[in-house]
């Protein structure tokens, strides 16, 4: 297992490039379940995730072949409908297999997923909608097992926006017969790329990005290519990494419009942003002042960024108090950043920052994704050495991000953790 040490106190200068998104590379990776071919996907990250969806595609006997950035995908010759416990159990976003193999196969057998440190996580919505198109669903053993000769359109209101639950009836619905509504769809942008994708296929979506989506089943589906959308979280990560080390970069393949809740509050804590050619520059003040956030569906403040803006939160001027709306145990990363000194409070589902003087250097331990980065961030600005392990979390969703902070001049680099 690996370990990052990192020396804080450096502001941060220069040029880095957003991969490929992450949480948008996932669902398209499985909507070529549907659409028997070669799909050819570009601006794909180096991902754990990305690799664990592979396995996934390459149990059900799929031919995959990545160069560089470019991955292949041959889905011509799939001849099982099953996604096995060992590999749906490291990634929620496996599940998302079940709507398109049924729609393919007219059966599938899924895992269900993993708990994960964030909350419960229940996919009840996602089985819901699938019902709704005529699926018979059992839960046995741990698998969902699903069965429908041929899922037919119906009209679908979901209880809450889930971005998982809106992929998993997209790929469900485009070749179901006759018309599926998705009410109280979620609006991400992941969204609006899977729909492009499913679109290029030949499906007939409508109004992605919309909390009312439209889709007209169509007889089959044929294989496409597509660049796959920037990771507005990793950019997002470097516009606070920015602020808290009162650094000034630009950040290229991004689109800043994707992160406009994100924008607005970085703006009312003092940094300037600006948007030319889009090359976002971000520039951080000598002093943060406190800013209020709740996390909410998109448009709203994004829950990816939450542990991100705490750490930020820790070093402004004044009191914080950060509401997390989404997922019920999401603040997992608050003891770690104690280590710092920061100094936050937690009640519920809210927690209170007190903005400190300066953060020391510690040794902490990542418990998930955005946590690590949360805690990655405070290393950056804290006055010493301070040592991240359980990494393993951070290479599920960030690619390169220490060669991407020392190109930026962070002192960071990644050994080997021998205590593990
Ligand atoms: C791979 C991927 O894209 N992951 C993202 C996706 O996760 P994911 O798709 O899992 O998150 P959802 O949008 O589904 O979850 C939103 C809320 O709905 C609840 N819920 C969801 C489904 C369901 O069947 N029942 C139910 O109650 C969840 O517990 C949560 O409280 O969106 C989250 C919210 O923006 C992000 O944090 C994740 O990074
Ligand atoms: C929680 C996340 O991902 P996942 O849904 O894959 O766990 C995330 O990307 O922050």
């Amino acid at each position: 297992m690996d370990k990052l040490i990192i020396n804080g106190g450096k502001k941060l200068s220069g040029d880095v490039t957003v991969s490929g998104s992450k949480n948008a590379s996932l669902p398209i990776f499985i909507s070529t379940i549907l659409a028997p071919g070669c799909h050819e996907i570009s601006n794909v990250p180096f991902l754990r995730d990305i690799n664990t969806t592979i396995k996934v595609l390459e149990q059900l006997g799929a031919r995959v072949d990545g160069k560089g950035n470019v991955v292949k995908i041959d889905t011509t010759d799939l001849n099982s409908f099953e996604a096995t416990y060992d590999l749906v159990r490291t990634m929620r976003a496996s599940v998302l297999v079940l709507g398109p193999l049924l729609a393919r196969f007219g059966q599938a057998r899924v895992s269900l997923p993993g708990g994960c440190a964030i909350g419960a996580r229940p996919i009840n919505l996602h089985l819901k909608g699938l019902a709704a198109l005529g699926a018979e669903i059992t839960l046995e053993h741990g698998y969902v097992e699903a069965k429908a000769k041929k899922l037919k359109g119906a009209r679908i209101h979901f209880d809450l926006p889930t971005v998982g639950g809106t992929e998993q009836l997209l790929m469900a619905a485009a070749t179901a017969k006759g018309e599926t509504i998705l009410e109280n769809a979620a609006r991400e942008p992941e969204i609006v790329d899977h729909a492009d994708i499913l679109n290029k296929m030949g499906a007939k979506i409508e109004g992605a990005g919309t909390d009312t989506i439209r889709i007209v089943g169509v007889d089959g589906l044929h294989p496409t290519s597509h660049t796959v959308m920037p990771d507005r979280i990793e950019a997002g990560t470097f516009m606070v990494a920015a602020a808290m080390t009162g650094g000034d970069i630009r950040i290229h393949n991004m689109r800043l419009d994707h992160l406009d809740a994100l924008a607005f509050k970085l703006q009312d804590a003092g940094v300037e942003i600006s948007n030319k050619d889009n090359i976002v520059r971000v520039k951080g003040p000598k002093k943060i002042k406190s800013v209020n956030i709740k996390t909410r569906p998109y448009p709203g403040f994004p829950t990816d960024m939450q542990a991100q803006f705490m750490a930020l939160m820790c070093i402004a001027e004044g009191a914080s108090v950060i509401s997390e709306n989404i997922f019920e145990n999401r603040f997992m990363h608050v003891s770690e950043l104690l280590r710092f000194g920061a100094d936050i409070t937690v009640e519920g589902n809210t927690a209170t920052v007190k903005g400190v003087k300066k953060l020391s250097g510690a040794p902490v331990m990542a418990t998930d994704l955005r946590a690590s980065a949360s805690l990655i961030l405070a290393a950056l600005a804290a006055d010493s050495t301070s040592e991240v392990s359980r990494i393993y979390h951070l290479d599920r969703g960030y690619e390169s991000i220490e060669k991407k902070l020392a190109g930026l001049g962070a002192d960071i680099v990644r050994v080997k953790d021998e205590s593990q």
